[in-house]
């Protein structure tokens, strides 16, 4: 796919900037705080509907303005398709194809596909479970939009179940339960003790029914990504490492069998239920998961050297490219904000023969002089000052 020219109105620090893509790799060159991540983040808005900087539209949109908008034009191979996105101020968001704006916001999910690779992906390495589930999802979504649907299903049945665990345990502890039973200070009369459990256990059934979607669709996709990002490690690392990648869901998942996750998930509630109702929060399932990297048998997390955490997350970037790929049937764009300068000779030429011209790459840096002449021979130069973009 190809993105072939990107309009953004009052978007972040742009009034009126349109730019046409007129080579397959284009450097965004600027100054720092000049508007360069902007156009990135623009870019991955289209592709995923969530910026990894921003959690409020009001932030994407111009200060002092109240309404924003990123519109493209995006040549896949079955045609030219139009996409556009408007953020308001309060927070209302329209997504719109062909000019046509969509019911369903998830519906836009699946037309533009990108994989992005920043600094702050190191974090992927180095940061808490929660990165690795958020990259996760991330990619299954462009593999997969439907699962933004079910993963929506999951989180909206998790607020409830521990909405319900929280109300039980503000129950048990209040003054009055306590004077009605003073025997069971912490148990609420049996009625309303049967109507919770009633509840608990429709909520547990949901959860498991949903959960062990997300569960196996991420063993499937780290199934299929292993291989590829093994690969790559072995041969950005010259065939000195050797890296394993092993999903650790919360609630086992040995096969990939829906009804045999679902049981285990509910017999793990079941031993965990005195815990969550002390806690009175959801202790299992698929939002405590983990994905565990090993280089040479040893936890990359706490022990990998800062380039073999570099090294890692190039060849998860490297593997994810090519995995969209071969599911979608077109190469995604890749999209690296500042991330060349700190990738080393080798690294660079591994990724650089990986892109070629054939996956469409936009590059974001302050200098021109960490690339080298075949990067800069084949690349469209535009220079970013204060909101505005120029051809260089
Ligand atoms: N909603 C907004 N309205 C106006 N300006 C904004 C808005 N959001 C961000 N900015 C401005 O955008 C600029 C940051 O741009 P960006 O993050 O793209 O920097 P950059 O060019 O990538 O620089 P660096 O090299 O430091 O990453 C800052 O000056 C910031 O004040």
């Amino acid at each position: 796919m190809y993105l072939k020219t990107l309009h953004l109105r009052q978007f972040r620090n742009y009034r009126e900037q349109f730019v046409e893509f007129s080579a397959p790799k284009t450097i965004l060159l600027g100054d720092n705080a000049q508007g360069k991540s902007n156009l990135l983040e623009s870019v991955e808005l289209l592709a995923t509907l969530h910026s990894h900087r921003s959690l409020r539209d009001r932030e994407l949109v111009l200060e002092g303005e109240q309404v924003g908008q990123i519109a493209a034009a995006l040549q896949r191979e079955t045609g030219c398709i139009d996409l556009a996105m408007t953020f308001r101020h309060n927070g209302r968001r329209t997504v719109s194809l062909n000019g046509e704006t969509l019911r369903r916001q998830l519906d836009f999910l699946g037309v533009m596909n990108a994989v992005q690779f920043s600094s702050l992906d190191l974090d992927l390495v180095r940061g808490g479970p929660g990165e690795r589930r958020s990259w996760l999802d991330t990619l299954l979504i462009q593999l997969e939009p439907v699962y933004a649907y079910i993963l929506q299903q999951y989180n909206t049945v998790l607020r409830q179940r521990n909405a319900l665990l929280k109300r039980q345990r503000g129950e048990a502890a209040t003054p009055e339960s306590q004077v009605r039973d003073a025997a069971s200070v912490y148990l609420p009369d049996v009625a309303s003790s049967l109507e919770a459990s009633t509840e608990l256990s429709i909520w547990n059934a949901q959860l498991a029914a949903i959960g062990s979607r997300v569960i196996r669709r991420r063993a499937r996709v780290l199934q299929r990504l292993a291989p590829l990002a093994q690969t790559w490690h072995e041969a950005i690392s010259a065939r000195t490492e050797t890296l394993e990648i092993r999903y650790a869901p919360n609630v086992a998942a040995q096969q990939d069998d829906s009804e045999a996750i679902q049981q285990s998930f509910l017999e793990k509630m079941q031993q965990r239920s005195i815990a969550e109702w002390h806690q009175g929060t959801t202790l299992v399932g698929p939002h405590r998961d983990e994905v565990e990297f090993t280089i040479n048998q040893t936890p990359a997390r706490q022990y990998g050297s800062q380039g073999q955490q570099r090294t890692l997350v190039l060849a998860l970037k490297l593997a994810e490219l090519k995995l969209i790929e071969s599911v979608v049937g077109e190469p995604p764009l890749l999209l690296l904000d500042d991330v060349l300068a700190e990738l080393d000779l080798n690294r660079q030429n591994k990724l650089l023969e990986t892109i070629q011209d054939r996956f469409q790459t936009l590059i974001t840096t302050t200098h021109l002089g960490s690339f080298d002449a075949q990067w800069l021979k084949s690349s469209q130069i535009l220079t970013v000052e204060a909101g505005q973009i120029r051809v260089a």
